[in-house]
């Protein structure tokens, strides 16, 4: 229960990229007991004897089956190889991708997405979770009641003016619309809307409770008589119209945690009007094959050499620790771009169903424009508002590493391990981005690659593949 809840800390955590705390800092003696005996380099064999402890019969209960879905090679000493069918006994979690299990006497850390447990023991555990809301209103909506990251959001400028300039630059065509902001937080486009143009009518749409205090904003403002704020969750509030403009910001990191997107497009075929408009209309995924060296030496080189110590034992601790989720808040400096970046997804507001948001991918093929160390990817996403007005121009806000940094900066996807590479490679692959099926506002990427040497005499290629929970 304690690690549930330290993930559950680490959802709310990293919405709208705030990072407050490690997974493991609140993990339970048993699963520090059990890192100790990974770093002591005992096997599960050895370690029986010295694990004659008073809580014994506990761990022996707490041991689950889990079969292997696919095959997986273990990279390093402490990762377990195994083999689809395989049936691997999992000794602890202690984070929600790597757990420590045991195959056939080996034991070692195994990665938890390639597993599922035998149909009883799912059974149970989805009748445990049943109680549990798989879109975590409680926390979501309790972050969004807070003022820090309205403060956050409101303080990021690019993000805000791109909204104001949204609205500005289609005046003309807003008058006497009707329009819904949905997710108006403290009704900041709602405001905009009202100030800037002039609609008939704006419905300000927000689940938390800072709804009541938008309502008082939007009176403070002299807005009241085109403002209406409801609070409820955009799925289950009744409007007396159907709405002209859609307008939301709902993008999360890498665009679609938090998957807000879904309320979006629920929203969109309830109340928007045939031929209404949707702002932001598209939104596109960008990712780049990049350096990292500040960040791989602040987490990884460290170990080298510490105070004139060896301490590369721990660097796959460090791996598991710190390269296994994706890095949020990461900015990218454009000259640590191996190339140009490639759009690998293009969402259409207009067209986009509920169902698409389960499996979305994306392929890739960079020509690398320098030689350098490939760390990882580095993806952030843009969205586009078309223009209402004759030959207007279309607003983007763009999050990447070329325009002004926004509060959700961009994401960083680590390999286990630095490639070099040279002017004249190639990268290509694909993106999978697979919602989580319990949880309903996480997801995990997964990227495939291959790396083509252009300097070998015969060809070389090295393939990669490794999935990135966010954040479960
Ligand atoms: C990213 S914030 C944007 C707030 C505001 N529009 C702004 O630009 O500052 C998203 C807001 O949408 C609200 N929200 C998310 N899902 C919602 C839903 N299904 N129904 C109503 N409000 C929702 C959240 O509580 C949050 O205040």
């Amino acid at each position: 229960m304690q690690l549930k809840k330290c993930c559950d800390d680490n959802f709310t955590a990293h919405l709208r990229r705030v990072y407050i705390s490690s997974e493991f800092t609140d993990a339970p003696s048993y699963f520090v007991k059990r890192f100790n005996l990974f770093l002591s380099g005992k096997t599960a064999g050895e370690s029986k004897s010295d694990m004659q402890t008073e809580n014994e019969e506990e761990e022996d209960a707490s041991v689950e089956e889990y079969v292997a879905l696919t095959n997986y090679t273990g990279s390093g000493s402490d990762q377990l190889s195994f083999s689809s069918g395989d049936t691997l006994l999992v000794h602890s979690k202690p984070s929600s991708e790597w757990w420590w299990a045991e195959l056939k006497g080996d034991i070692g850390y195994v990665p938890a997405s390639y597993l599922r447990q035998d149909a009883a023991a799912a059974a149970a555990e989805e009748e445990e979770e049943e109680d549990e809301d798989p879109w975590q209103d409680e926390e979501y909506f309790g972050s969004y009641g807070k003022l820090r990251l309205h403060l956050e959001m409101l303080s990021d400028k690019s993000r805000t003016e791109a909204y104001r300039q949204v609205i500005l630059s289609n005046s003309a065509s807003l008058r006497n619309k009707v329009v819904i902001d949905l997710g108006c937080g403290t009704g900041i486009i709602s405001l905009f809307c009202a100030q800037l143009a002039q609609p008939s009518e704006v419905f300000a749409v927000e689940a938390s409770s800072m709804a009541e205090y938008t309502r008082q904003l939007v009176k403070q403002n002299g807005c009241e008589a085109v403002v209406t704020v409801l609070q409820g969750r955009a799925e289950e509030i009744e409007l007396p119209e159907r709405v002209d403009v859609l307008v939301s910001e709902w993008m999360g990191n890498c665009l679609l945690f938090e998957f807000m997107v879904e309320s979006v497009l629920v929203a969109r075929d309830r109340w928007l009007k045939e031929g209404g408009v949707m702002w932001p209309s598209s939104a596109t995924l960008t990712l780049v094959p990049c350096q990292a060296n500040s960040y791989y030496a602040e987490k990884m080189a460290f170990w080298e050499q510490p105070y004139g110590l060896d301490f590369t034992p721990l660097q796959p601790l460090a791996q598991q620790e710190f390269f296994t989720k994706p890095k949020f808040s990461h900015l990218i400096e454009p000259d640590d771009c191996l190339t140009t970046p490639c759009d690998v997804l293009c969402l259409d507001m207009y067209t986009l169903q509920v169902k698409d948001l389960e499996e979305i991918k994306g392929q890739f093929h960079f020509c690398l424009e320098k030689s350098g160390v490939f760390h990882g990817f580095t993806a952030w996403f843009t969205v586009h508002f078309e223009s209402l007005e004759t030959g207007g121009a279309t607003v983007e806000l763009n999050t990447g590493p070329n325009s002004e940094p926004t509060h959700w900066k961009q994401t960083l996807f680590m390999l286990d391990r630095p490639v070099s590479v040279f002017a004249g490679d190639s990268i290509s692959g694909n993106i999978l981005l697979r919602r989580n099926s319990v949880w309903r506002r996480h997801m995990t990427v997964t990227l495939h690659w291959s790396i083509n040497s252009s300097t070998e005499e015969t060809d070389t290629t090295q393939v990669g593949t490794k999935s990135f929970p966010m954040w479960r």
